[in-house]
């Protein structure tokens, strides 16, 4: 036996702070878990896991790209004994009529062997709702809540068996709410029936947690399941159920937090903004704007940014280096520069100011923006975080070893539309 043999649950998640999200729900439901950043390339010791997530950046790659490194992390996980596989995507089921969703739940499906699965995206507390197989956002249906607009993915249509047909040759079902009323063994006879017409995927309905739990229960046996975070919470009292998963006190518990504070923004979504906001009004000295214009001129804005941060850092004082910017000034540095270089100058600065900050004693490190993320972990070395305890809906801290220091670091990546306003504060208050 590998030293993975008692993993449950293995996840895959289409991007980072997507797979912190699900991680996070995990421990809610009472599992230790971790994530992995990409398929590993060495063993892991996973003696005191019960779930693995891997975060792959596959939601918006090209269609091949997406299903090979969702199987090679599939085949990982089965290496390490996972009893029921996760394909985790956005709550806003971020795809296109390409895919990725699609072909890589039919690439997964058929190595598994498995017939069926179902499609779970909703995320009730954070607004997340499928009705007849629509998906809302708060009151809007996703084509009319801003995802309609989305830059990789305009999510232009509601009707996720109709969005998700574009996606696959295979035909898509529902299971709606009037079956998930009828509870769980009504709901698995349903799904039944559908796999009995040769019915691949089905949408599922979910208002709330208690429909999530009828679905998790309906499901648990299945060898594939896939959707939001949602489903994720609900899971694991099944496992347990099954037998397959013991009571743990405290799943999140992480080592004691030590070294200094730091705030990094990449993340110009609503919410983040409304963030960087809110901290600049509690600390007014508190924050150093970073100009994709600037920084692509030279090295002097860095030099002045990571001065800043450290003179903060000595006072013991908060600190938030952000590139977040309004709408037009984003579309101005796209302008000058090209949205790819902006997005590079940026996340290249970011990354240089956490490897150097990091190295001088910052421990516990927040990072805004799912690229930005992604490109501060890898500039890092980071790739395994270990799930700790959640400071907002989908986003809890972790920790991260470190080559050549004793002490973890502390990391807390924030998808940009999650957290409440207070969040760049809070989260050190929930760490303290
Ligand atoms: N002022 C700016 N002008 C142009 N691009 C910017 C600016 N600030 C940040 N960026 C870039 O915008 C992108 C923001 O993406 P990121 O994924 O980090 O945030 P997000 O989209 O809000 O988060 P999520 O993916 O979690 O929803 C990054 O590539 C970042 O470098
Ligand atoms: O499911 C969500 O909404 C998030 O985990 C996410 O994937 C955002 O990019």
């Amino acid at each position: 036996m590998g030293m993975g043999a008692n993993i449950v649950l293995g996840a895959i998640a289409d991007d980072f702070t997507g797979a912190t999200d699900l991680a996070n729900n995990l421990v809610r439901g009472g599992m230790r878990c971790l994530q992995v950043i990409g398929v590993p390339q060495e063993e892991i010791d996973l003696a005191d896991i019960d779930a693995v997530v891997v975060a792959l950046k596959s939601r918006s790659c090209p269609v091949e790209e997406a299903v090979n490194d969702s199987l090679a992390a599939l085949n990982w996980l089965q290496k390490q004994g996972a009893r029921q596989l996760f394909f985790k995507y956005c709550s806003t089921f971020d795809s296109t009529d390409q895919g990725n969703i699609g072909p890589v739940a039919d690439a997964l499906l058929e190595a598994l062997g498995a017939s069926q699965t179902v499609m779970v995206p909703a995320f009730p507390i954070n607004g997340r709702t499928v009705y007849q197989g629509h998906l809302f956002v708060g009151d809007r249906l996703l084509n009319d809540s801003g995802m309609q607009h989305h830059p990789l993915n305009p999510m232009q249509d509601a009707d996720l068996v109709r969005v998700l047909a574009r996606q696959t040759p295979h035909p898509v079902g529902l299971a709606n709410r009037a079956v998930l009323t009828q509870g769980s063994t009504a709901t698995r006879a349903h799904l039944s029936a559908l796999e009995a017409q040769g019915i691949r995927h089905v949408i599922c309905d979910s208002l709330d947690e208690q429909d999530l739990d009828v679905l998790a229960e309906a499901t648990v046996l299945m060898p594939l399941v896939t959707g939001g975070s949602g489903l994720g919470q609900a899971l694991p009292a099944q496992y347990r159920a099954q037998g397959w998963l013991a009571t743990i006190t405290e799943p999140g518990r992480l080592s004691p937090a030590s070294g200094g504070g730091l705030v990094l923004s990449g993340s110009c979504s609503r919410p983040t903004l409304a963030q960087v906001a809110d901290f600049l009004a509690k600390h007014p000295d508190g924050g150093f704007a970073l100009d994709p214009l600037a920084l692509a001129e030279g090295e002097q804005q860095q030099t002045q940014a990571l001065a800043f941060a450290r003179q903060r850092l000595s006072e013991q004082a908060p600190v938030l280096i952000y590139a977040s910017a309004e709408p037009t000034n984003v579309a101005a540095a796209q302008q000058a520069l090209g949205a790819a270089r902006a997005g590079q100058v940026v996340e290249e600065a970011l990354s240089q100011l956490a490897v150097t900050l990091v190295d001088e004693g910052v421990g516990r490190l927040l990072v805004a923006g799912g690229e930005t993320s992604g490109a501060v972990v890898s500039a890092l070395g980071i790739t395994t975080l270990r799930i700790g305890e959640q400071i907002d809906p989908g986003v809890p801290w972790t920790q991260a070893p470190l080559a050549g220091s004793e002490a973890p670091l502390s990391l807390a990546l924030k998808s940009g539309n999650f957290g409440g306003v207070d969040f760049f504060t809070r989260a050190f208050e929930v760490l303290a």
